[in-house]
């Protein structure tokens, strides 16, 4: 077998325009890239522009290019959900047929107190939030008491957010290991994830320790195409959040790649350096942490910038037999109301594996491990998921 590598790089929330059943998520109009482009008068990406990425939707500053250096499409996601989890999932062939449970009016009494009791510290909040407002909110009322601040969002998620000057960041993570037992480890899943959000500082200047974050997740039910890239002898390689989503399975070596993207890039840089075959998935979540659930679309914009500024030197760390897989797992859109993911339809880019040329509106996003699967020679049979190579 020829020594092949592919990689594929998930800008987080970088969505690229309503989904068909935006409507049924409460989505319509959001478009991650589109609406950012146009909040900032146009974007300048030359080198996302050269692959093709205004030949995928219309966007301002980035216009269509007659002979893009990239293949290039659109993908709709097939599972009940737009968050983190389901969309690297899907890409990797685990679609979520049925919506995981989320709490729009926070969690059920008896969630809260049994919290409460196994962990002897009252809770306050318990309602949908954006991370930093609650902290900002409650932190005051924390500092006092000692209670935990609990929210969700509009993901299945049990955040807990704790001063870390109040509340010891072992002890935080020992209640987010109690909460993750109860609301995952005892057989129904009643949650995607509990993610422990520490921070500290004073009140109107309270800073998150996104260094000290942690999440403690579902695994995979069944096989992905990262189990059977790593089954047929290869490196698995996840750069970023990557390997929490995956809970480790089917990955071999983990860069955490902190504390932004372009250490993240750097890290997806140093695998590829020194790898001979096999996968490395990367994900990069500034996009979506600190410019998308922020609502910040020069951010977002400046963002995009630079990793347009990277890509001459991921390109060019390329070679002949490698595929380089540019995309995303939901929307993020900046500009739209209230500071969730957007349900929307996410861009593609593939470099390598033949002449460039339009990929369509791909039905999944498992077609992503269908066709790095496909590229690397790796056992392809009974996961969802078209190659286009
Ligand atoms: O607002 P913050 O705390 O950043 O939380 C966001 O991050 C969570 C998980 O990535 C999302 O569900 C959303 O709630
Ligand atoms: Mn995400
Ligand atoms: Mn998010």
């Amino acid at each position: 077998m020829k020594e092949r590598r592919a990689v594929v790089v998930v800008l987080d929330g970088v969505g690229a325009g309503e989904a068909p059943d935006a409507a049924a998520f409460g989505d319509e109009g959001a478009n991650t890239l589109a609406n950012t482009a146009a909040a900032v008068g146009g974007l300048e990406l030359p080198n996302l522009q050269r692959l093709g990425l205004g030949n995928i939707l219309r966007l301002e500053g980035v216009p269509p290019t007659r002979s893009p250096a990239a293949s290039w499409g659109l993908m709709t996601e097939r599972s009940a959900a737009k968050a983190t989890l389901a969309g690297h999932w899907e890409m990797m062939g685990l679609v979520l047929e049925e919506p995981l449970p989320t709490y729009p009016e926070g969690f059920p009494e008896e969630i809260i107190s049994r919290f409460e009791r196994e962990t002897g510290r009252r809770v306050i909040g318990n309602r949908p939030a954006s991370g930093t407002q609650i902290i900002e909110e409650l932190g005051p009322e924390q500092e006092r008491t000692g209670a935990w601040i609990v929210y969700t969002s509009a993901d299945s998620v049990f955040q807990v957010a704790a001063h870390t000057g109040i509340i010891p960041l072992q002890e935080l993570y020992d209640a987010c290991e109690k909460a993750h037992r109860m609301l995952i480890g005892e057989g129904k899943i009643l949650v995607e994830r509990v993610i422990a959000r520490p921070y500290h500082g004073e009140p109107g200047s309270y800073e998150r320790e996104n260094e000290n974050r942690h999440d403690y997740g579902i695994e995979p039910f069944g096989e992905t195409y990262l189990d059977r890239v790593e089954r047929a002898g290869m490196e698995v390689v996840a750069v970023g959040k990557v390997h929490d989503i995956f809970d480790g399975r089917g990955i071999t070596r983990h860069l955490p790649g902190k504390p932004d993207d372009a250490a993240k890039l750097d890290a997806a840089l140093e695998a590829l350096g020194s790898m001979k075959s096999g996968l490395v998935f990367a994900n990069l979540v500034d996009f979506d942490a600190k410019y998308g659930h922020r609502r910040d679309p020069e951010g977002m914009a400046q963002n995009l910038e630079r990793f347009d500024g990277r890509l001459p030197e991921l390109l060019g760390a390329l070679g002949e037999e490698d595929l380089l897989i540019v995309t995303a797992d939901h929307g993020n859109d900046p500009t739209f109301r209230g500071t969730d993911h957007t349900r929307e339809r996410v861009p593609l880019l593939s470099v390598g594996g033949g002449e460039p040329r339009p990929l369509g509106i791909r039905e999944t996003f498992a077609d992503v491990g269908a066709t790095a699967a496909a590229w690397l020679g790796a056992d392809r049979g009974g996961l969802p998921g078209e190659s286009w190579i």
